[in-house]
């Protein structure tokens, strides 16, 4: 049920919206904001999400100020904004465990699924209360139940990363082995998991444990700085056995990577356990420090590997049986499952989606899953897998709107720096993202020649090579045009 407070909330955000859409225009919105959603508000902070990493860093970086004044121009009371990633498949989804820890709030048991079942409910990034205690204090994040060492599937791509973290977590007297660990691995293959099994594991022999996502390590800085507390913070950080740190790659900020370097010291010179994850290993960290990465790799860094088939069957299995506990005519055969097997093999993430989505189908259509339902249901996320095709028309929209020209300019004559450069950006990315030829692109260029186009490559090629900042946009750019 709906409370007004939600309602105004919601109004709020709807004023929010309106007014990014006034002051940016229409393209920009459109690109950057159009999916950005609200999930709460709690205690003056705005959680806000979107469906992709890449657009959570775009915004973060580009336009989060702009965000929150304009979120304090309609609501005094917001003093930050955080923005997270919706879980395109949503952790709701994941089979209910009976864990012995009864106190915690339990999670709804797998929905059957609807028209709404690919984009199921967003879980809230709000904390369950039972976890406002010293954690929140100091912006620690809850620890999901269902992510133990119990329910982690162990293959040959992530033995090693097993290992390691169950030896931490297992550690002897409380001793500490390998400081840090830094686990990392490509999206969805389980390395939230593992870190949660860690700290749960700790947690029950009674350590402190603290798990920060990069968000809220900085958000908690942030607002320590603010309120002037910086020295208790770090303090208070230095006072636990076991601080968890979650996808490390997206601190930013001078200040706070100093911050972040001045912790890690401070928790490994006084013996205290780090366990680090990210999406690459520590010496890719380029937002870092040298000495920040140079310490984050001096203690064991583990990669997570690709999920093989192997181990996406067994991951398959274990959830389908999980899910027989709550839904006991759910039935999926071993060839059923073979086939999802062989078909998903991106990540766990998309296995957890398939296996929902077939429980939907069982569910819905009161039948058993054969062959031809179970390739009905996965269908959209099979597809999704394959790589997107990029539209010369969708670089040009996106360059544009970017460098804010128009569309128009980009296909035009003029020769102002203002419109050359992003035309030779949108000439380059054309050929790096997509298989026309030179002339071709020439021609939907506004009918340019081929050697207009080779010199647009050329020139941005060698300018990628010697300007990092360039580099590192064309690099969000391409990655948004393939998402
Ligand atoms: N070996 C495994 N056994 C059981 N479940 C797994 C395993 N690997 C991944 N999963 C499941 O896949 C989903 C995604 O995993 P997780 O969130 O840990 O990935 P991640 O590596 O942290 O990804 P991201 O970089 O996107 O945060 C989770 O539901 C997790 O439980």
């Amino acid at each position: 049920m709906e409370t007004s407070g939600e309602q105004t909330a919601a109004d709020v955000w709807a004023r929010v919206k309106r007014r990014l859409r006034a002051e940016l225009g229409e393209d920009i919105f459109a690109s950057w904001f159009g999916r950005l959603e609200l999930d709460s508000v709690v205690e003056g902070c705005a959680y806000l999400t979107v469906p992709t990493r890449f657009l959570k860093s775009w915004i973060e970086s580009h336009y989060v100020d702009r965000v929150l004044s304009v979120y304090r121009s309609e609501a005094k009371d917001v003093e930050r904004v955080v923005i997270g990633v919706r879980n395109s498949l949503g952790r709701e989804s994941l089979p209910q465990r009976r864990t012995s820890d009864m106190s915690r709030p339990s999670t709804p048991a797998p929905m059957p699924m609807t028209a709404q079942a690919s984009e199921p409910k967003v879980p809230s990034l709000a904390l369950p209360h039972e976890e406002r205690t010293e954690n929140s204090d100091l912006g620690g994040a809850p620890l999901d139940p269902r992510l133990t060492f119990e329910s982690f599937i162990v293959g040959r791509s992530n033995a090693l990363a097993h290992a390691a973290a169950d030896r931490v977590a297992h550690a002897p007297n409380g001793q500490v082995i390998y400081n840090p660990l830094y686990l990392h691995a490509g999206v969805g293959l389980g390395k939230t998991h593992l870190l949660h099994a860690i700290g749960h594991e700790m947690r029950t022999q009674g350590r402190r444990v603290i798990y920060l996502t990069a968000d809220r390590f900085m958000y908690g800085f942030v607002a320590s700085l603010k309120a002037q507390t910086s020295l208790a913070f770090k303090e208070r950080l230095r006072g636990i056995d076991l601080l968890i740190i979650d996808d490390v790659q997206f601190i930013q900020g001078k200040q706070i990577q100093q911050e972040f370097g001045h912790t890690l010291n401070a928790l490994i010179d006084a013996g205290r356990q780090i366990v680090i994850a990210a999406d690459r290993p520590p010496a890719d960290l380029e937002n870092l420090d040298e000495r920040v990465r140079s310490r984050l790799a001096g203690g064991l860094v583990v990669e997570v590997t690709a999920l093989d088939e192997a181990l996406r069957t067994s991951i398959l299995t274990t959830r389908i049986e999980a899910l027989k506990s709550i839904h006991p005519t759910f039935e999926v055969g071993p060839n059923v499952i073979a086939y999802v097997a062989r078909s998903i093999t991106a990540n766990g993430r998309d296995l957890e989606g398939a296996v929902n989505r077939l429980l939907a189908h069982a569910t819905l259509t009161g039948s058993a899953i054969t062959l031809e339902t179970a390739e009905i249901a996965i269908r959209d996320l099979v597809r999704n897998r394959e790589p997107k095709r990029v539209k010369i028309e969708d670089i040009q929209k996106l360059v544009a709107s970017r460098y804010n020209v128009s569309r128009s300019d980009i296909l035009s004559e003029r020769r102002t720096a203002a419109v050359v450069r992003p035309r030779q950006i949108a000439m380059y990315l054309s050929k790096v993202l997509t298989l026309r030829s030179l002339p071709e692109i020439g021609r939907r260029f506004g009918g340019r020649d081929h050697t207009t186009v080779l010199h647009a490559v050329r020139k941005i090629e060698k300018a990628l090579g010697e300007d990092h900042a360039l580099s590192d946009e064309v690099e969000l750019l391409k990655r948004m045009l393939q998402e």
